[in-house]
């Protein structure tokens, strides 16, 4: 199917042929699932001492949560859609005037974590897009209100006047100079010298600056600027600082070199005092639409964190062949493009491409009313935050509407006054701020939930991936730090599960059942945890105590198990591999999803009741992204990064130890030539094996390494301790 704006079509759709596949499949498997069920229900009626009730139960229980997320996950295989863009046409249905103003919105919270030299290339990525100057803002907000960032984005704001007309004129892709010149290092080329000199400059003043934690006099370049650091006054905390505003680069006033427009670089500091909840990204993305709205009130907003780079000048094109087609635009509410990730080790040891997550289930829900919301890489239509496509919710002031048209220069007087005026930390007091306009809170992704409610509202969005990544970004590479951010996920998304937006009962009424499936799959995703302990522990502590808990091999029912374990994963390998993927990376990514159920999903789950019963207070921690030269060593030579005493790793390294225990026991079984041994534990000798071969690099973190990225021995010990002391209580409860 083509778009029918006119003969040049702006943009296709087409339906991957394996929907057909997916569609019989289900059906099968669905039977089969239906059929283990009622197994398990006849076994439980069954069962004739209270510790084999409490095994079928376990049981039946685990098997039913994976039979609701394998429904749930079925909505993602009904239609996928791949759509493609196709910018050529662009400029022959639409003329350069009548592109409509973009604001970019990139989020910082720590200087700390997130590297300020990082800050400014991922904004000089995005100020060099292949747009016009004059229609292109770029808003950083500074959550960890710090000078180093402030100082670092004025140095991009120089040096893009040299490196903006540097890149137009020889067309380079890569438009962060980190990136280009890390591919290019040296070149004939005069010119090319001369702004690598001036980058390096550039980088060296930042971390110089940054390694000194504050800005000597000599780095400030006249009175003006050591005003705006003076601003910093006394007392000054993260949690405790008055709004700022600066303007770096203005498009009206400089042009860069070549008679280029610059684009706008506005620095946003919100202001924040600890007696108001200031509702972390989704506040600091709040404050940017309400300044930007002020500033320039692009009708175009793209969201990206401050570690995505812009990989592709043209995406603003691509972009625009959705938002500028009439028969979809008036319910089109974001166009999401991929997070892709770059210097990935060969195997992704650790799956930070999250293929499921950002690349196949996006084309499925593409068939439906469109991806769910990634929280970087988007375009959105401003209009979403507020209201429905039918039903405009107004804001307080007029300033704020996203038709009011601004006709002034973002620094006049009075358009800085309102800007700092809507920064304050109270504007949204009774308001309805972060509940039906903007952002939404509640949810530590609230990405995720803001997503969600668009959808419900009405909105549709589009999953865009062109064969060049949009967006580079990179992932934290030491496991704790990997299994942290994904604990933070399974927190904000069970906030989204127990709350009155429950996608499958709150959804089901705005977004029809495929779409709140959709959406359940992911909401529900921390219960996998429970099936997860349960296969990881239990066939292997029984095995050891000697008691068979699934059909023997000669047992037709055991054929089932098989079907179903080789089906799902089956599916899951060839779906991965038709992505782009390779088996190293599925096997990567099998591994990576037990092992983030054991840890971020686990221990998320009991993060949220101490949020809720109020031990301990709900947080956004900060993903780290400074990475050590060994770390990275390690990283490249494919070891997984232990290192740390991290209580995450317990569960992970208990299960090891049992599953490699049980599985050597039940091999010495089955060398001494007990027969009874062979047929009545085949399914919990697979599934130790298959524990085994996952739990590979935990052996070899505990006893083959002994670089800094070795498991501490404190949580190997304390996992003997455990792992004997479960097999100890089961034998215990078999007896009594
Ligand atoms: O109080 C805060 C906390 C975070 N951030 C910014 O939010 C972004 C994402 O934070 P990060 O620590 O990198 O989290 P990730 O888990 O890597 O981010 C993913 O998950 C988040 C939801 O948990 C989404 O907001 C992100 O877009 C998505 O990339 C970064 O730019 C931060 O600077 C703020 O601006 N203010
Ligand atoms: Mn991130």
């Amino acid at each position: 199917m083509e778009s029918t704006t006119s003969s040049f079509p702006l943009h296709s759709s087409k339906p991957l042929p394996r929907r057909i596949f997916n569609r019989i499949f289900a059906l099968i498997y669905a039977f089969a699932i239906s059929a283990l069920l009622l197994h398990h229900v006849k076994a439980l009626l069954h069962t004739t001492t209270l510790f084999s009730f409490f095994i079928s139960l376990s049981m039946f229980t685990s098997d039913v949560i994976l039979s609701f997320m394998w429904i749930n996950s079925q909505a993602f295989r009904m239609n996928p859609v791949v759509t493609k863009p196709f910018p050529e046409n662009l400029k022959k249905v639409l003329d350069l005037s009548d592109f409509p103003a973009v604001d970019v919105f990139i989020c910082t919270a720590d200087p700390s974590k997130e590297p300020p030299m990082r800050v400014a290339t991922t904004a000089l990525s995005v100020m060099a897009y292949d747009y016009p100057g004059e229609k292109l803002s770029v808003y950083v907000s500074d959550d960890g209100g710090s000078e180093l960032t402030l100082f670092a984005l004025m140095e991009a704001a120089k040096f893009g006047k040299v490196w903006l007309p540097f890149c137009k004129g020889n067309n380079i892709m890569e438009r962060c100079p980190d990136a280009y010149f890390t591919r290019i290092c040296t070149s004939d080329s005069q010119i090319h010298e001369n702004v690598k000199v001036l980058y390096e400059n550039m980088k060296t003043r930042v971390e110089n600056v940054v390694e000194r934690g504050n800005i000597p006099d000599e780095y400030k370049m006249n009175e003006e600027e050591a005003e705006i650091f003076g601003k910093r006054t006394k007392g000054f905390t993260i949690e405790n600082h008055p709004a700022i505003i600066q303007v770096l680069s203005q498009t009206s006033k400089e042009k860069d070199g070549t008679g280029f427009s610059m684009p706008n670089l506005i620095y946003v500091r919100r202001e924040k005092s600890g007696a108001v909840p200031h509702h972390f990204k989704a506040g600091a993305l709040n404050t940017l639409l309400r300044v930007s709205s002020i500033m320039t009130n692009g009708p175009i907003i793209l969201t990206l964190d401050c570690d995505m780079i812009s990989n592709d000048p043209s995406t603003p094109h691509k972009m625009l062949c959705y938002f500028m087609d009439n028969s979809i635009k008036p319910k089109l509410g974001y166009v999401q493009f991929p997070v892709r990730i770059f210097g990935l080790n060969r195997a992704d040891i650790y799956a930070s491409e999250f293929k499921r997550a950002w690349h196949i289930n996006p084309m499925g829900m593409n068939g439906l009313l469109g991806p769910d919301y990634f929280g970087t890489g988007t375009f959105f239509n401003r209009r979403v935050f507020h209201g429905g496509p039918l039903s405009f919710i107004g804001p307080e002031i007029p300033e704020l509407s996203p038709n009011f048209v601004v006709n002034k220069p973002i620094n006049d007087k009075a358009i800085l006054d309102l800007a700092h005026q809507v920064a304050r930390c109270e504007y949204e007091n009774q308001s309805k701020w972060g509940s039906k306009i903007g952002f939404r809170y509640g949810s530590l992704v609230e990405d995720f939930y803001t997503g969600f409610q668009l959808h419900c509202e009405g909105w549709k969005s589009i999953y865009c991936s062109p064969e060049r990544p949009a967006f580079l970004s990179d992932m934290p590479i030491a496991l704790n730090d990997v299994v942290t951010q994904t604990k933070r996920w399974s927190v904000g998304l069970l906030e989204v599960t127990l709350s009155k937006h429950n996608p499958l009962i709150f959804g089901t009424r705005f977004i029809g059942p495929l779409m709140a499936l959709c959406y359940s799959y992911y909401a529900f995703g921390p219960i996998w945890s429970f099936p997860v302990v349960v296969y990881s522990f239990l066939p292997q502590i029984t095995m050891l105590n000697n008691i068979s808990i699934f059909p023997k091999v000669s047992d037709p029912w055991f054929f089932l198990y098989i079907f179903l374990f080789l089906g799902a994963y089956g599916q899951d390998c060839i779906e991965f591999i038709l992505s782009k993927g390779t088996i190293l990376r599925w096997w990567s990514d099998q591994r990576m999803w037990i092992v983030r159920v054991l840890s971020s999903d686990l221990f998320g789950c009991v993060e949220y009741i101490s949020n809720h019963v109020g031990i301990v207070p709900r947080g956004f921690n900060v993903t780290n992204k400074v990475i050590g030269n060994e770390q990275s060593k390690r990283y490249n030579e494919g070891k997984f990064e232990f290192g740390v005493s991290s209580p995450m790793f317990v569960p992970l390294s208990t299960a090891a130890l049992l599953n490699l225990t049980a599985f050597l026991w039940g091999f010495l079984q089955v060398l001494m030539g007990i027969q009874m041994f062979k047929g009545l534990f085949g399914v919990q000798m697979f599934v130790s094996g298959f524990g085994v071969v996952n739990c590979w690099p935990v052996y070899e973190a505990m006893v083959m390494r002994s670089d800094n990225g070795r498991m501490p021995y404190k949580i190997t010990f304390l996992s003997v301790f455990l792992a004997w002391g479960l097999f100890a209580a089961i034998s215990f409860m078999s007896k009594m």
